[in-house]
């Protein structure tokens, strides 16, 4: 069911991977992907590279068994309005949110997402942790193209699939205004995030990334855990060997992420989480975006 009643929103990014928050307590603003891409729209709409709807677990479907643990759900889309499993960055934003809205206070939350419950921490300075759930290495060898260029890629999956590829400069991945091509094609059935990655010190990385759904971002926290996995296992140094956790830092084009394997096998990342605006859809506009019409795309 689609919504013709006028939305209140908030606008928040994590090292700017930015996105529209829309609260739906009761479950009842079921977004299209036509009207999540229309609200994502950063010329027409609001803009972000994905929306976080903010529901209580026991009022969504794909959550309810999860309410017992986590009373909010994070449902996530890219801005193009698909639906993915998990977005690190999202969760740290959302929790701010759920901050923010009075619904919980700093310290430890629970949030369910697609890839389960994940366990957030809000400090006061204003990181936020989240605790990402292990890594896993699925077999294959994947290579990634973009223009005349191609790398081998290591493929991880941090709950939404992810191809690494460390390459020699980060300007060697283009413009990345289209999807990187990868092979073998059937790969990744159901598309791919793909991370470029340089050294820039010991444990220190850097990274460029495009975003199955969303395109080029200026962070993206799963990636930046696939990442930091990748080069852990790259140098040869595995927490689950050595009984000592492994952080490495990530620069991505917005800021900074701080990823930590632990002996586990679990995965942590520390960064900033901020709501920068709040306010009300019109409910002309979004009439408009709910029956389909044209939006000024791109003017
Ligand atoms: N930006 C996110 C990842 C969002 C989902 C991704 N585009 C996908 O389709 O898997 C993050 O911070 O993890």
């Amino acid at each position: 069911m689609s919504t013709t009643a006028p939305l209140s929103f908030l606008k928040g990014h994590g090292t700017e991977n930015d996105f529209v928050i829309v609260p739906d307590p009761d479950g009842t603003t079921e977004l299209s992907p036509a009207q999540v891409a229309r609200l994502c729209d950063r010329r027409a709409g609001i803009g972000g590279d994905g929306l976080l709807r903010a529901v209580r677990s026991a009022a969504h479907p794909e959550a309810r068994g999860m309410a017992g643990e986590a009373e909010w759900f994070m449902d996530y889309r890219n801005s193009d309005g698909s639906v993915a499993e998990m977005c690190g960055n999202g969760s740290r934003v959302f929790a701010c949110y759920l901050r923010h809205a009075g619904l919980v206070s700093f310290g430890d939350v629970a949030i369910a997402t697609r890839d389960g419950v994940k366990r957030v921490h809000l400090a006061k300075n204003g990181d936020v942790t989240v605790g990402m759930g292990r890594a896993r290495f699925p077999d294959g060898q994947v290579t990634v193209t973009v223009g005349e260029r191609s790398w081998p890629a290591r493929n991880v999956d941090m709950g939404n699939p992810h191809a690494v590829a460390f390459v020699e400069d980060l300007d060697h991945a283009g413009s990345l205004l289209s999807a990187p091509a990868y092979h073998p094609a059937d790969v990744y059935p159901r598309g791919v995030n793909v991370e470029f990655v340089v050294d820039r010190g010991p444990r220190h990385v850097a990274m460029r990334v495009h975003e199955r759904g969303s395109g080029e971002t200026r962070s993206c926290g799963t990636g930046a855990c696939a990442v930091a996995v990748a080069a852990a296992r790259r140098d040869g140094a595995d927490p689950a060997v050595t009984g000592t956790p492994v952080t490495y830092t990530v620069d991505v084009p917005g800021g900074t992420l701080m990823i930590s394997e632990l002996p586990d096998g679990t995965v942590e990342m520390t960064g900033p989480a901020v709501i920068v605006a709040q306010g009300r859809i019109d409910p002309d506009w979004w009439a408009g975006a709910s029956t389909g019409a044209p939006a000024n795309l791109h003017a």
